[in-house]
């Protein structure tokens, strides 16, 4: 059986000041799997996906990447001045310049080659998001990483484009690391889910998270925040710099 770990986290943990950020956390992210990352806000999702990036380091832990990795970006938002033109064709190739033909490959890849020539600003919020995508995908990445994907989408547009990313997955066989606040919409097209508050409070397969009867009162026909799940769940809490005051084992953490 080949190895498939594209990235190892080992015990990583993040301190900004006196806030933990991030700890103890151990993660492994494989080829031809997604993964999402659930949380409330401010559980350090964002800086996890950065310690995978290789933008900022950890105070402590180590990380393990497979030489070949190759990692494509999403970002949550675009950032571009209004005043400034430019084409997707254009945006495509900053900040790294591509093929012509690729360009257009990506953008084939996620149905948006009709926007060539459109002004980014001009686009909706579920064509700028297949076109991050698309830009994501240029440098053949092995693993994708997907901030939030679904920003800014109608509800839609959030389905065509979970299913997209399921469809790219499963064509390219890459790995994915997502941030979803969603995961009624993503669970089928999650492999492994990993609920953060600062350390991994719980992880894995959608369906053991997915049972729990408060779970399906949340994210059933009763419109619930992500946040009441992980209420549910934990029955610890953490001071206002992260550390966990009264911990005890829940049904559904997995030994940390
Ligand atoms: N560079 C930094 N310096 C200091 N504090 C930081 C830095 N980056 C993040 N933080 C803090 O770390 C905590 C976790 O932030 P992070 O953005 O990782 O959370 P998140 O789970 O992605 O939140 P959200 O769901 O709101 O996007 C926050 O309290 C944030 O203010």
């Amino acid at each position: 059986m080949p190895n498939r770990d594209l990235v190892r986290l080992s015990q990583i943990n993040v301190r900004f000041g006196d806030d933990n950020v991030l700890q103890n956390i151990s993660l492994n992210l494989h080829d031809d799997c997604i993964t999402t990352l659930i949380g409330p806000n401010g559980a350090g999702k964002t800086t996890l996906v950065r310690i995978v990036l290789g933008l900022i380091k950890p105070t402590d832990g180590n990380i393990w990447r497979r030489p070949d990795l190759r990692i494509g970006y999403m970002p949550q938002k675009l950032h571009i001045d209004r005043t400034l033109p430019l084409t997707v064709a254009r945006f495509m190739q900053t900040p790294q310049r591509s093929e012509k033909a690729a360009v257009l490959e990506a953008l084939k890849a996620v149905a948006a080659d009709h926007l060539l020539n459109k002004s980014i600003h001009d686009l909706s919020g579920g064509e700028t998001q297949r076109v991050l995508l698309a830009r994501a995908l240029l440098r053949n990445p092995t693993l994708l990483v997907l901030d939030e994907p679904v920003q800014g989408v109608d509800l839609n547009g959030q389905i065509e484009l979970y299913n997209l990313i399921a469809r790219i997955r499963r064509e390219r066989k890459l790995g994915v690391l997502m941030i979803s606040h969603d995961l009624h919409l993503v669970m089928a097209s999650t492999d492994h889910v990993v609920c953060l508050n600062h350390h991994v409070c719980c992880s894995g397969h959608p369906e053991a998270v997915s049972a729990d009867p408060s779970f399906r009162e949340l994210f059933g026909p009763a419109q619930a925040s992500a946040l009441a799940l992980y209420n549910h769940h934990h029955d610890h809490h953490h001071d206002i710099h992260g550390d966990v005051v009264d911990d005890q084992p829940s049904p559904c953490c997995n030994g940390h």
